[in-house]
């Protein structure tokens, strides 16, 4: 479904921040891309979703192939149209309108009333708390109620194919394992998923592959029950040798990376 070759990314006039990237996504189940801050991910969820220029980037090599089409040269909205959705980093609903007002925002591409009820009822079906709350602003609900929402919008456009960055972020680990469940039961709805995460133990859990980034560069790949047993992402990515702590720059505490949600 999505081919990504020999993909090179740079913002401005610095050095490339992904370089020669291959990565494949077929018709079906959770293909997880994994890696430390700044490894890049996003940075190729943005050259996917076609969003890389809002950010100053651009891809300087590669082709990036959508259901057989190339796409490298598409606008974000004509990948949107396409089926490619990306639920981006930060969750992003719309704070001032309500649950029901986001969904209706994220089917605006789809033209039958009937099957955007249709996706409506399948998606509170997914979420009922979202359901509980169709009336409630977006910005009033939880931090995991809005990625949930956030996921919720873009399934209301009946993507074919899923791109999540960072679902898990800043979630406590019980609505962590939720959104590792989400994951799932929307691959087995038939809707493949990329899923960018730095909870390496979440994401190795539910996907069927996956890719290691590091510095820019792909170091890693294969089916995920290989990586989870992969010396280098359990002692790196999985924290089973004490060596999950580093420094955190911003402020000099010491705090678990990459494995903070697997405790
Ligand atoms: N808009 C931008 N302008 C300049 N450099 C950027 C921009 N966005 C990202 N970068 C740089 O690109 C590199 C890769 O960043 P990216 O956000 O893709 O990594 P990441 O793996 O998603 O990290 P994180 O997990 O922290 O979100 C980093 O060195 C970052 O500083």
């Amino acid at each position: 479904m999505l081919e990504i070759e020999g993909l090179a990314v740079r913002y401005g006039a610095r050095e490339p921040v992904l370089h020669e990237v291959s990565l494949t996504v077929g018709e079906a189940g959770v293909v997880a891309l994994l890696g430390a801050n700044g490894a890049g991910k996003t940075s190729l969820m943005r050259a996917v979703s076609r969003t890389i220029a809002l950010h100053g980037g651009s891809v300087t090599a590669g082709s990036i192939r959508f259901l057989g089409q190339e796409i490298t040269g598409a606008n974000p909205a004509g990948v949107v149209a396409r089926g490619l959705v990306q639920v981006p980093e930060g969750r992003h609903v719309f704070g001032p309108l309500t649950v029901d007002e986001n969904l209706d925002a994220g089917a605006i591409t789809v033209r039958s009333r009937e099957a955007k009820a249709r996706t409506r009822s399948q998606v509170f079906e997914m979420f009922p708390r979202l359901a509980e709350r169709r009336r409630q602003r977006a910005g009033t609900l939880s931090g995991g109620e809005q990625q949930m929402l956030a996921i919720a919008r873009a399934l209301m456009s009946q993507p074919k194919l899923l791109l999540l960055d960072e679902p898990s972020l800043g979630l406590a680990p019980r609505l962590v394992e939720q959104i590792g469940e989400t994951v799932r039961e929307i691959a087995r709805d038939g809707v493949p998923v990329l899923l960018v995460e730095q909870n390496a133990a979440m994401a190795l859990s539910v996907a069927h592959s996956a890719y290691l980034l590091e510095l820019g560069r792909v170091v890693l790949s294969g089916p995920a029950g290989e990586l989870s047993h992969s010396d280098e992402v359990r002692r790196l990515y999985l924290g089973e040798d004490g060596d999950d702590v580093e420094e955190d720059v911003s402020d000099g505490r010491a705090v678990p990376r990459l494995s903070r949600w697997t405790a």
